[in-house]
């Protein structure tokens, strides 16, 4: 029996992803690249200036480390502003029932999201007492598909990898729970999270019972 469940933020229990996505794209423009959703994807889960990285790989000029951080600073204030009047109402459906049902099961419940944002987001959202352990991504050395952020995460909440679930949207998310030796819930397309175990839709398809004995 499983005795942890380890969640991502972004793009799982809140729709934040869209506004990494709208930041993104008002800067990749800005510097004369396409940028659609289908760019987008390979972003997900991956970090602030990994992501700035793969961006720039496809503009006409190169970048020295002060304008990259420069460039990586003006997308997380535009982000900040998309974020800032996120509210519970911001919670997708099935995210509270999903950690109520992970809670009355007895699992320990931690969070995996290499955003340096996760803090700001999780208290907008007013679910950080849900978590008895939420990963500082500022510690975490490398990000998705590195298994270090949810091995840090079970590794704190004192449960063997084997004995923890990871759910995730991200195709390098997925990639990290499986390195980490854990099983892999992926919520959005099988045809995108080809390496989960099992893919829903949403949360509103979590079915614990269904994880617990994997
Ligand atoms: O820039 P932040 O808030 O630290 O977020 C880093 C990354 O956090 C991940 O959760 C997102 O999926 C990525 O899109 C994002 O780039
Ligand atoms: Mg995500």
């Amino acid at each position: 029996m499983k005795k942890a469940v380890i969640f991502d933020l972004d793009g799982v229990i809140t729709d934040t992803a869209r506004y990494h996505y709208l930041a993104w794209k008002r800067l990749a423009e800005g510097e004369g690249v396409h940028f659609d959703e289908a760019a987008n994807e390979h972003l997900k889960g991956i970090d602030r200036m990994g992501s700035l990285d793969l961006i720039l790989a496809s503009s006409p000029r190169s970048y020295t480390a002060d304008e990259k951080l420069a460039l990586a600073t003006q997308k997380n204030e535009h982000y900040k502003e998309l974020i800032a009047t996120m509210s519970p109402a911001d919670l997708l459906p099935g995210a509270v029932q999903a950690l109520i049902d992970c809670r009355a099961a007895g699992l320990r419940i931690g969070l995996a999201s290499v955003s340096r944002n996760a803090f700001t987001v999780l208290a907008s959202l007013g679910i950080t007492d849900k978590f008895d352990y939420v990963v500082d991504a500022a510690t975490i050395a490398q990000g998705k598909p590195d298994p270090e952020i949810f091995l840090a995460a079970a590794t704190a909440l004192g449960v063997a990898p084997e004995d923890c679930f990871g759910v995730e949207d991200a195709v390098a998310g997925v990639a990290s729970i499986k390195s980490a030796g854990m099983y892999a819930v992926g919520v959005g397309d099988p045809q995108v999270l080809r390496q989960a175990d099992v893919v829903i839709p949403s949360l509103a398809q979590f079915r614990l019972a269904d994880y617990l004995a994997a």
